[in-house]
């Protein structure tokens, strides 16, 4: 890839936060009928953040399942432990908080030499300029538009400005990397957050209210549009 290549198409990534867990097998092949191509996997310990969701045993089952490019969203204290059982499970790509370990330099390369794509996320609070030292071993960054534990939060506009600053830092490294956004996204906040830059959006309660295989079409032809 050439220094600066800049990824055109915006790609959307469903996350089953808020889907119906109780038939997720139903839910996958909804998001395959609605033309998605990852899967946003929000794994949360109740420590990083108040909240907890479900861990390897559930993307094993899930991977046996589909496809979908498994995108794991680790918001974990001590994410060093979980990096092997979650590529066991099948994860594609796994996606670390900057905040959440002393060495993310580390565990970046540790995803990368695993063969995985490696992301890292930050805090609405956390500034982007942390990631300098990092860039070259980050396939995405996932600027956080809520604060992590919980779907169907708000979108925090100052995250904006963020993103505009990571996108001219995407744009100097030598290798592609997807400037994602998570939290919030909607018909309203998808135009501003391309706008911005981005072109990979997490969508979760959105997409699972009402019709989840239109609310998806519809999304995807928004990004189309931006
Ligand atoms: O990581 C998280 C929340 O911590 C997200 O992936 C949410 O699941 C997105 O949900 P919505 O904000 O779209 O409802
Ligand atoms: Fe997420």
């Amino acid at each position: 890839m050439t220094k600066g290549a800049v990824n055109l198409l915006v790609n959307i990534a469903p996350s089953i936060l808020n889907a119906d867990f109780s038939n997720l097998e139903l839910v996958l092949k909804q998001l395959e009928t609605g033309g998605a191509k990852y899967l946003h996997l929000d794994i949360m310990d109740g420590h990083f953040v108040p909240n907890l969701t479900f861990g390897p045993p559930v993307v094993k089952s899930l991977r046996a399942k589909t496809n979908l490019i498994f995108d794991v969203h680790l918001m974990v204290e001590k994410p060093e432990s979980l990096i092997e059982p979650f590529i066991e499970a099948g994860a594609d790509m796994i996606t670390i908080h900057w905040e959440s370990t002393r060495h993310p330099h580390r565990l970046l390369q540790k995803i990368k030499d695993s063969g995985k794509k490696a992301g890292i996320a930050l805090n609405p609070a956390t500034p982007p300029e942390n990631l300098e030292y990092l860039l070259d071993l980050i396939d995405l960054i996932l600027i956080m538009s809520v604060n992590p534990g919980f779907g169907g939060q708000s979108f925090i506009n100052n995250q904006l400005t963020k993103i505009r600053k990571v996108k001219s830092m995407v744009c100097k490294a030598p290798q592609e990397i997807l400037l994602g956004v998570d939290g919030g996204i909607n018909l309203q906040t998808a135009p501003l957050v391309i706008e911005a830059g981005a072109n990979f959006l997490v969508t979760g309660s959105f997409l699972f209210k009402g019709d989840v295989i239109k609310n998806l079409k519809d999304l995807l032809a928004v990004c189309q549009k931006s």
